[in-house]
């Protein structure tokens, strides 16, 4: 048995591409923040030109609807999830507390290089010369051993940022495990489908998720840098909570970078590489990038939602004939991690060509 925390234990991280820049009284871009952003494909406006689908999960068509953004774009916002919406304020107001104490005390998380949980600059790193204009937090489950070392003296912060995290995680595991029976159900299937599905009963089952905190100090000037540097996530779903600043940017075909606008209430759901992987390349991940702004610190809040530890996902038998031949080769979500550390956008690709996971280096 083994779990995605062990996933980077074969490639250690760098800390130069750890430790997040003390955004603190920064006034100028430092050389190594400074990027030069390609214009391969140009920001495009999403109140003339498309904007990314808005789905009310209680419209009778929402199959229907699920089913179009999910071959159109590959994601989508929704509304009417369920989730009580003063939650979301809450774990907004602790991520603040988390980014706003003294980058000190921040480091005393700092996430080991072989590590998935803890405090730094995104995994994908490594994969840039420069350095993002962000800085996250991943944790799993109740996250006491970070919160104790945050707030030493401060107990009851301990625990309401623990409780916090925890709720919100529940919250999260059971919304996306019923997003991804909807998804399934978009395209004619069911949970029967998958034999590895196991639906939450006792308020546990063994799916894999991350929750992620993601912070974007304010920049002096955003045009030259990355808040997030443009990937697609490794899960089958994440789904992300963003705070009313915008900053999130989809990737649209033959159209550009679509601003995803903040509607209050509302989440965006991304698909992951795992998803692509199961639907046998009938619903795509989407490409995404972040970006920071002058004016409002902004942070987001992100659930990756993945299988079951030892699950290989392979692509449905349903969805393939002899027309439509499986396209990837099966493997584990921590498998799939891997192969992106070494491989990062061409990850896919790489499923594609190698027949077997044992080829995947
Ligand atoms: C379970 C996951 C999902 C990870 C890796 C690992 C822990 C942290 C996640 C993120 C969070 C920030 C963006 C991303 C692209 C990154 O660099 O780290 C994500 C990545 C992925 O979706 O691959
Ligand atoms: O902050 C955002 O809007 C995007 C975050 C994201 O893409 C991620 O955490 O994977
Ligand atoms: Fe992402």
């Amino acid at each position: 048995m083994s779990s995605i925390a062990e996933s980077y234990k074969a490639i250690p991280m760098n800390l130069n591409h750890i430790i997040p820049l003390d955004f603190n009284g920064v006034h100028e871009i430092p050389e190594s923040h400074e990027w030069t952003i390609s214009t391969e494909h140009p920001i495009v406006d999403p109140v003339t030109c498309d904007s990314l689908p808005l789905i009310d999960l209680s419209d009778p068509n929402a199959l229907s609807l699920i089913r179009k953004a999910c071959e159109e774009w590959g994601a989508f916002q929704v509304i009417n999830h369920g989730i009580p919406l003063n939650l979301f304020e809450e774990v907004e107001l602790q991520t603040r507390r988390l980014f706003s104490l003294p980058t000190h005390q921040k480091l005393t998380i700092l996430r080991s290089p072989d590590s998935i949980t803890g405090y730094g600059m995104p995994h994908i790193q490594t994969f840039f010369p420069k350095l993002m204009w962000s800085e996250g937090f991943q944790l799993i489950g109740y996250p006491m051993e970070y919160a104790s070392q945050l707030w030493p003296q401060e107990p009851d912060q301990q625990t309401n940022f623990c409780d916090v995290m925890e709720k919100y995680q529940k919250e999260m595991k059971a919304f996306t495990e019923k997003l991804f029976e909807m998804l399934l159900g978009s395209l004619g299937l069911t949970l029967e489908d998958i034999h590895w599905f196991k639906p939450t009963t006792d308020g546990s089952n063994n799916h894999q998720n991350v929750l992620t905190l993601n912070s974007y100090p304010v920049c002096p000037d955003p045009n030259r840098t990355m808040g997030l540097a443009p990937h697609t996530d490794t899960s089958l779903i994440t789904v992300l909570h963003q705070s009313g600043s915008t900053g999130l940017q989809v990737l649209k075909d033959g159209s550009g970078w679509v601003p995803v606008v903040p509607v209050s209430g509302a989440l965006v759901v991304n698909l992951g590489d795992l998803m692509e992987v199961l639907t046998n390349g009938l619903f795509k991940s989407i490409m995404h990038r972040a970006v920071a702004n002058m004016t409002n610190h902004r942070v987001s809040v992100a659930f990756f939602f993945g299988p079951p530890r030892d699950v290989e996902i392979a692509p449905l038998v349903k969805l393939t004939d002899e027309d439509h031949p499986a396209l990837y080769c099966p493997l584990t979500w921590k498998e799939f991690l891997q192969t992106k550390a070494k491989h990062f956008d061409k990850a896919l690709e790489v499923l594609r060509n190698k027949g077997a996971k044992d080829n995947l280096d």
